[in-house]
C-alpha cells in the first residue's frame, strides 16, 4: 500500500491532504535486500549491520519499530496559494518541492517545528511545499538518508504530486545524494544546499556575493562526483544549461577539469575577500583607536535583529519577513543620553545547522561580532521553540569564538508572544529585556541598559582645560564621560572618566 493508493482510495486527486496519519508499515525485506546503489555509494558489498535499519539494536533507547519504519505524513505542510495566477506563476518558474527528514531525536513537537522551519527555507528560496515526509530512526541511512525501503514511498510521492525536487533536511553525503536522485528520479538537494542557495539569491556587496560563492564552490567541490559533475545545476541552476537529470556524468577527466577550475576560483575568492577585508580591517583599526565601543546584534534568523537596529538608530535597513534577508553587516554609530558615542552592528542571522562552509567563508563577517564590546542577543519570543533557537545561536558564536563577549537578552516581539512563554523566558533569564521593535515597547529601557554596560573610561581626571584646548573638551565627549563641567574665567574646570591616553594629554591641565 502507498501513498498514491490511499489517496486514490479516498478519492483524491492529489495527495495534499493534510491530516497527520501514518503510512502502512511496510517492514519489509527489500529494506534489507538491496540492488541498484551505486556503485560509488557506500557499502555496495555485504552490508554493514548498521545499515539494517536497526532493527536488532539492542541497546536501551530503541524507538518503537512500527514508528521508526513509518513514513508520516506531516500536517500543513502544502504551501499556500491565494490565487491562481500565483499557482500558474510557480509552476512555470519555481521548483515543486517534497520535503523529507529523519526523526532521530527528540519531541513530535520538535520534529514538527524542524519541518515548519524546512519549509520556510524552501519558501523563501522560492520553491513551492507539495508534502512534508518524516521517518522515525535511530539515524540517516549511510547510504540513502531515509530508509532504503521509504526510497521507492518517496518516489511515489514525487510522480503523485508532480515535484521535481526533493529536499532533505540535514547535511547528505555526494554518496546519498547520487543514490537518492537514481532512485527518486528527480533533483535532490539537501538543508545546507538550500541555505547557500537562499544565501546565493540575498547577497547584494560585493564581499557577501564573494562569501556565498566561496562557500558553495567549498560544497560542492566536496560533491562533484556525487553530483555527476555537473556544476551548472549545483551553481543554483543559473547556468543550467543541459544536465538533465539521470544525465550521465563526466569522465574522469571533465572532472579532473572542473575540479581544478573550481580551485582556482577559490584561490581567487580567497584573495579577493583578503583585500576586503583589509578595507574593514583599517575601518575597524579607526575605531577601536577613537575607543568607541562596538555593540553586535546577533540571534536567530528573522527575530527581528535588523528592526531593532532600525528602532534604536533609524538605520533604515531592510526589514523582511524573510529568513536571512540580511547578509552584509550594517554599522551605525549612535550615542548614549550622556553623549558618549558608540555603535551597532546588524549582522546576518543563524540557524540550526549553519552549514559550516558558510560559517567559514564568513568568518570576517563574523568576526567582528567575536570583537564586540557587547552582544545583544535577539530572541523572537513568539517563535514556538525560542529555546532551541537561543541554543543553535549560543552554539554558533562559540564556533566563531564570541563566547566570551557579554551578551545581553533581547525578548523581541513581545506584541506577538504569549504571556505565558515571556514568564517562563523571564524567569530563566532574569536579566533579559524584553521588546517589540514594533510597537516600541521596552525599547527605552533596552537603551539604557546597553549604555549601562558599554565599557566604561577607566581613569578619572579633575583638569581645567583652557579655551584654547575645546578639542580636548570634544574628545571627552565622545570617548568619556563627564561627572562635572563648570566655566570658569580660565577655561572649563571637569571631572571626568576617560581612557588611558586621553588621561596622558589632560596631564599638563590637572587641577
Ligand atoms: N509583530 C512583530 N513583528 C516584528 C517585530 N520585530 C520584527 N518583526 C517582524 O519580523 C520579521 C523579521 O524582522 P527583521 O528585522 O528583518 O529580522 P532579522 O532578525 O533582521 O532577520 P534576518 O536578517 O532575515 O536574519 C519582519 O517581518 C518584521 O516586521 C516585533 O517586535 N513584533
Ligand atoms: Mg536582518
Amino acid at each position: 500500500m502507498t501513498a498514491l493508493h490511499r489517496h486514490h482510495d479516498d478519492g483524491d486527486d492529489l495527495p495534499r491532504d493534510s491530516s497527520t496519519r501514518p503510512l502502512e508499515d511496510d517492514l519489509d525485506l527489500d529494506d534489507l535486500a538491496e540492488d541498484g546503489l551505486d556503485p560509488d555509494g557506500l557499502a555496495p558489498g555485504p552490508l554493514d549491520p548498521d545499515d539494517y535499519d536497526d532493527a536488532d539494536d539492542p541497546d536501551g533507547d530503541q524507538l518503537d519499530l512500527a514508528e521508526r519504519h513509518s513514513l508520516r505524513r506531516v500536517a500543513g505542510l502544502s504551501t499556500e496559494l491565494s490565487d491562481v495566477t500565483e499557482v500558474e506563476y510557480r509552476q512555470l518558474r519555481l521548483e515543486r518541492v517534497v520535503l523529507v527528514s529523519v526523526w532521530t531525536t527528540g519531541s513530535q513537537v520538535d520534529v514538527d517545528n524542524s519541518m515548519a522551519e524546512l519549509k520556510l527555507l524552501a519558501e523563501t528560496a522560492g520553491s513551492q511545499v507539495l508534502e512534508g515526509l518524516v521517518q522515525r530512526r535511530q539515524r540517516p541511512d549511510p547510504a540513502t538518508y531515509i530508509g532504503r525501503g521509504k526510497v521507492d514511498e518517496v518516489r511515489e510521492v514525487v510522480v503523485a504530486t508532480g515535484a521535481d525536487t526533493v529536499i532533505c533536511d540535514g547535511e547528505l553525503t555526494a554518496a546519498q545524494l547520487r543514490n537518492l536522485e537514481d532512485r527518486v528520479k528527480v533533483k535532490v538537494v539537501d538543508r545546507t544546499a538550500l541555505i547557500l542557495d537562499i544565501f546565493a539569491q540575498h547577497a547584494r556587496s560585493a564581499e557577501g556575493k564573494a562569501q556565498v560563492e566561496l562557500a558553495q564552490l567549498q560544497y560542492l567541490k566536496q560533491r562533484l562526483r556525487g553530483w555527476g559533475g555537473n556544476l551548472s545545476r549545483q551553481a543554483g541552476g543559473r547556468a543550467a544549461a543541459g544536465g538533465g537529470i539521470g544525465g550521465r556524468g563526466p569522465g574522469e577527466t571533465k572532472l579532473e577539469t572542473d575540479r581544478r577550475r573550481i580551485n582556482t576560483r577559490i584561490s581567487q575568492l580567497r584573495a579577493r575577500l583578503r583585500e576586503l577585508d583589509a578595507t574593514r580591517e583599517t575601518k575597524r583599526a579607526e575605531r577601536v583607536r577613537n575607543r568607541v565601543p562596538s555593540v553586535a546584534i546577533v540571534g536567530y534568523t528573522n527575530a527581528g535583529k535588523s528592526s531593532l537596529l532600525n528602532r534604536l538608530t533609524s538605520a533604515g535597513v531592510l526589514v523582511e519577513n524573510a529568513l536571512f534577508a540580511t547578509l552584509d553587516p550594517t554599522t551605525r554609530r549612535t550615542e548614549t543620553a550622556d553623549s558618549r558615542v558608540y555603535t551597532l552592528t546588524d549582522t546576518v542571522g543563524f540557524v540550526r545547522h549553519l552549514p559550516h562552509d558558510l560559517v567559514e567563508a564568513f568568518a570576517s563577517t563574523l568576526e567582528e561580532t567575536a570583537r564586540a564590546d557587547l552582544l545583544l542577543h535577539v530572541v523572537d519570543a513568539s517563535d514556538p521553540d525560542p529555546v532551541g533557537q537561543i541554543t543553535a545561536v549560543r552554539r554558533v558564536l562559540s564556533d566563531i569564538g564570541a563566547a566570551q563577549v557579554p551578551e545581553q537578552m533581547v525578548f523581541n516581539k513581545a506584541d506577538l508572544a504569549s504571556a505565558e512563554t515571556l514568564t517562563t523566558l523571564r524567569a530563566a533569564h532574569p536579566d533579559a529585556v524584553v521588546v517589540s521593535a514594533r510597537t516600541g515597547q521596552g525599547i527605552d529601557e533596552l537603551r539604557a541598559t546597553v549604555e549601562q554596560r558599554l565599557p566604561r573610561p577607566e581613569v578619572e581626571v579633575r583638569a581645567l582645560v583652557p579655551y584654547s584646548r575645546g578639542d580636548l573638551i570634544d574628545r571627552i565627549h565622545s570617548a568619556g564621560e563627564f561627572i562635572t563641567s563648570e566655566h570658569t574665567p580660565e577655561g572649563t574646570q571637569v571631572v571626568a572618566r576617560v581612557h588611558a591616553d586621553l588621561a596622558a594629554e589632560l596631564e599638563p591641565y590637572r587641577s
